[in-house]
């Protein structure tokens, strides 16, 4: 490539499907793109995150259903087939083989860059290729960093030597561990022990706080907790690693642990030990100083995904970088949003819609981010807690629903346990947050995403009449809950 073909309309740092899509929307909008990638086109999401750990997941919830299902259950008494389960994982990784996605791009009229790229001052990139060779991008409008996100690990004595897993490991561990130890409380500690413990690994799951999920509805990391207890994982709260030995290299991991819960103390032998205890940006390597900003930081935008603390109007940080949202869907929107900015600006529009729920403004983020945790039960969540509109002063009713009596529910497995809740703002008149937990509750979420994105009145509401014998009725009962 010659030095004037180095020089794009926008430069797209990661090849995720953050920076997938947001290359995609600025080339439909006539701009010229290139994307720079250092590891697999796809990102996190499709190699070690949702692809493989949904498809972890998506045989132990058909078969918790089935085993609740009268006259299934018979048929489904024995265990897993992990091979089958792993198998069936690979293939959704696409075997870890980023072919198919970089023929997309190939087809798509985007420049792909392999290579770890970094800022080199004001709209410019240079990129270290495979090779070692070294490359300079410029960009005529945008840089967008999309580099997401990696496991953050804590400051713990012994712990780097002992080996342990993150969430890649989590999701693509070619075996099953005969002793699981997971740390952390949140969306991947679940998830993960739910899998592996499906799969036959005895876990014990080590939260230091006093339940699961904390930032969903409390009911929520209940459900949950009674199910991954009754599933057999050994559920110690209020417990506190403070120190990890694996004194052999191929031996077990020795946890030494503390605390105020029961079972706190001691030390704890295990085969694996993951650590599922946040996330940290990747962005320490970027080249960010070369623009003023802090290697390492999360990358603070506004609502058009740009970076504050930046002239010039030419840097966007988008998905998991700016901590907005940590999720596949909320990151393609930004990336959706982020696009039309660039294409905007770079035609010279005068005016953008950056007011809330404008083309412009990524508003979801706040007011109406979906999340499902696929355990067994789902959590289906959208929009604020009720602790959370609290917090903001919003003058709110909740209303609560146990699921078990709704007829769709009841039809659809025995003994169906779960529960709904919604949040509405009593001076708007509309819903601003629901959670769902229970067996399905996923493919609920999308009604609620719509109530809150549209803030639909709450009399209109009542006219959107629910099929019967579904588990939506369930809005029909919170709806009369709530006008008596
Ligand atoms: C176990 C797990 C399960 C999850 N499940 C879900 C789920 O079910 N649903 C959901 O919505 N979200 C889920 N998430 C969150 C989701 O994976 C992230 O929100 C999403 O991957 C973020 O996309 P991204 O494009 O911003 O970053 P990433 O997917 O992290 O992609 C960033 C890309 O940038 C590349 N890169 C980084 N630095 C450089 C550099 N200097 N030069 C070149 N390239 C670089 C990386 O190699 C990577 O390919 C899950 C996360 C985890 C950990
Ligand atoms: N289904 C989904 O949508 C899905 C699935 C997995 C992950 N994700 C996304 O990935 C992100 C990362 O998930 P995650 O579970 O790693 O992070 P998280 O922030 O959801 O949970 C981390 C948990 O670890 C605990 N923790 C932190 N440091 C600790 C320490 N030193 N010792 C013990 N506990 C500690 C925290 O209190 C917290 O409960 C989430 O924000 C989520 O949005 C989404």
């Amino acid at each position: 490539m010659d030095a004037a073909m180095d020089t794009y309309d926008v430069i797209v740092l990661g090849a995720g499907p953050v920076g997938e899509n947001l290359a995609d929307r600025a080339h439909a909008q006539g701009l010229s793109a290139v994307v720079v990638e250092s590891e697999l086109i796809g990102g996190e999401c499709s190699y070690w995150a949702c692809m493989p750990s949904k498809a972890l997941l998506r045989p132990v919830l058909a078969r918790a259903d089935a085993r609740r299902t009268p006259g299934l259950r018979q048929a489904v008494t024995g265990p897993l087939d992990a091979s089958a389960v792993l198998a069936h994982r690979d293939a959704f990784a696409s075997h870890w083989k980023d072919d198919g996605q970089a023929q997309w791009l190939d087809s798509s009229g985007i420049d792909l860059v392999r290579g770890h790229g970094r800022l080199d001052g004001p709209r410019r990139v240079t990129v270290t290729e495979p090779d070692g060779r070294q490359r300079t991008l410029t960009a005529r409008h945008a840089v967008a960093v999309c580099t997401g996100s990696r496991a953050a690990l804590p400051d713990l004595p012994g712990l780097a030597d002992a080996r342990p897993w993150t969430s890649r490991e989590a999701t693509s561990a070619a075996s099953v561990p005969g002793r699981l130890a997971v740390v952390g409380g949140g969306v991947v500690a679940v998830e993960m022990a739910t899998a592996w413990r499906a799969l036959g690994a005895e876990v014990t799951l080590l939260v230091r706080g006093q339940g699961l999920l904390p930032r969903m509805e409390p009911f929520a990391g209940e459900l949950v907790a009674a199910a991954l207890t009754e599933a057999g994982v050994d559920l110690r709260t209020g417990t506190s690693v403070t120190g990890v030995r694996r004194p052999e290299p191929t031996g077990p991991v020795t946890l030494t642990l503390s605390g105020d819960g029961a079972g706190a103390g001691g030390t704890l032998d295990a085969d694996e030990v993951l650590f599922a205890t946040g996330r940290a940006p990747r962005t320490d390597d970027i080249g960010l100083e070369t623009v003023g900003l802090t290697p390492g930081a999360w990358l603070d935008v506004d609502d058009t995904c740009q970076v504050r603390d930046v002239a010039g109007g030419w840097l966007y940080a988008v998905g998991d970088t700016n901590h907005r949202a940590l999720l596949t869907h909320q990151g393609k929107y930004q990336a959706r949003v982020a696009g039309a900015v660039i294409a905007a600006r770079a035609q010279g529009l005068p005016l953008l819609e950056t007011d809330p729920w404008g083309a412009h403004a990524a508003t979801a983020d706040r007011a109406g981010a979906p999340q499902v945790v696929f355990t067994d039960p789902e959590v289906a969540a959208v929009g604020l807690t009720a602790a959370e509109a609290e917090r903001a002063g919003r003058r709110v009713r909740v209303i609560d629903q146990d699921l078990a009596q709704v007829a769709g529910a009841s039809l659809y497995v025995d003994g169906y346990r779960g529960q709904a809740r919604i949040v509405v703002d009593l001076d708007r008149g509309h819903l601003i947050g629901a959670t769902f937990a229970g067996p399905a509750v996923g493919e609920l979420l999308h009604s609620a995403s719509l109530a809150v994105v549209a803030e639909i009145p709450i009399d209109r509401l009542w006219h959107a009449v629910p099929a019967y014998p579904t588990i939506s009725e369930v809005w029909l009962r919170l709806l009369e809950a709530y006008r008596g």
